[in-house]
């Protein structure tokens, strides 16, 4: 199909990609020059260059994207309402990753870690090859969007990350299939006595994402207490804490199911019905 023609021809179109992949960057490139409007749930458009990232957000209004950080939860909207009414950011700290925060809660339960992992990719949580999840890089790319979103000009490599697996079980060396079918079962032990291990001192387990300041962009495991707001969650649950000027010591928090189909398909839904009123 020669979308560029399509979309040439008409207004009131919004290209949605829900895909995970890089190859539609070029082509949504191509619909922002034509003036069209743009819905994701795809991230790795948004966590590539600098250059890329300008070029699809030039339209502010013409873009929306809330699917890509919590699924449907109000992430997105709820930062821009208080950039956009000049309500500094200061920090953002939460637990991102749907996948992670099931994996970590059943592991806790005494479940296998691989097991759990494939149940989650069952689920719907994870992406289609779920080492994005395990590897740190899908928080990364949330973590990144956010922190463009809060005017910091930095890449993907400026965040440190924490994989749960070793390079040698990374894509380039086994298939999705190998993986769950073999190699996962070798970090069972290890993600278990991580788990026993901050159990014994009453704490638990958490993938959590830090965006503070001008500087500071990290994710990774973290120990945290049973009784936090971190520690706390349950399933496929994310929870994001914001600290701005107005939100200083008490932060506004938005917590709820960060993964799934239907979840997600809700926030790409209510994306394009939002774009609607672009076109009364
Ligand atoms: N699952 C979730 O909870 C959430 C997912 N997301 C994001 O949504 C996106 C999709 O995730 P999910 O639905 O789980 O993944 P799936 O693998 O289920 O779906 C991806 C779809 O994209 C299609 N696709 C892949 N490459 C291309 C391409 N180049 N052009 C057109 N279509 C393509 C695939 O088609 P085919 O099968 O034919 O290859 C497939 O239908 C990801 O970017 C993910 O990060 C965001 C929030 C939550
Ligand atoms: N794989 C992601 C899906 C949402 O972005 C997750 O587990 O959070």
């Amino acid at each position: 199909m020669d979308i560029a023609a399509l979309l040439g021809k008409a207004t009131g179109l919004a290209f949605v990609d829900c895909s995970a992949s890089s190859e539609t960057i070029r082509m949504l490139n191509q619909v922002v020059d034509m003036g069209c409007c743009v819905v994701l749930a795809n991230k790795k458009p948004l966590t590539s260059t600098m250059e890329d990232y300008d070029k699809l957000v030039s339209y502010p209004r013409r873009i929306r994207h809330e699917s890509t950080v919590g699924a449907g939860l109000p992430v997105i909207a709820s930062l821009n309402r208080l950039l956009s009414s000049g309500d500094p950011v200061h920090r953002i700290i939460g637990s991102l990753s749907g996948t992670l925060g099931y994996v970590m809660s059943e592991v806790e339960d005494g479940k296998p870690f691989s097991e759990v992992v494939k149940v989650a990719k069952n689920l719907g949580f994870t992406e289609p090859d779920p080492r994005d999840d395990l590897s740190g890089m899908d928080v990364a790319r949330k973590a990144l969007i956010l922190a463009r979103l809060l005017g910091r000009r930095i890449n993907l490599d400026s965040i440190k990350i924490e994989s749960l697996y070793p390079d040698e079980m990374g894509p380039d060396a086994m298939s999705v299939e190998e993986f769950l079918g073999s190699g996962i079962v070798s970090l069972d032990n290890d993600v278990q006595e991580r788990v026993k291990r901050a159990s014994l001192n009453g704490n638990v387990l958490r993938y959590v994402c830090v965006i503070e300041g001008s500087s500071r962009c990290e994710v990774g495991i973290q120990e945290l207490p049973k009784d936090s707001p971190l520690g706390r969650l349950r399933g496929s649950d994310n929870v994001l804490e914001i600290y701005s000027r107005c939100y200083n010591k008490q932060p506004l928090v938005i917590q709820g199911a960060g993964a799934g189909n239907d979840t997600t398909a809700a926030g790409v839904l209510a994306d394009i019905l939002d774009i609607q009123d672009l076109f009364p």
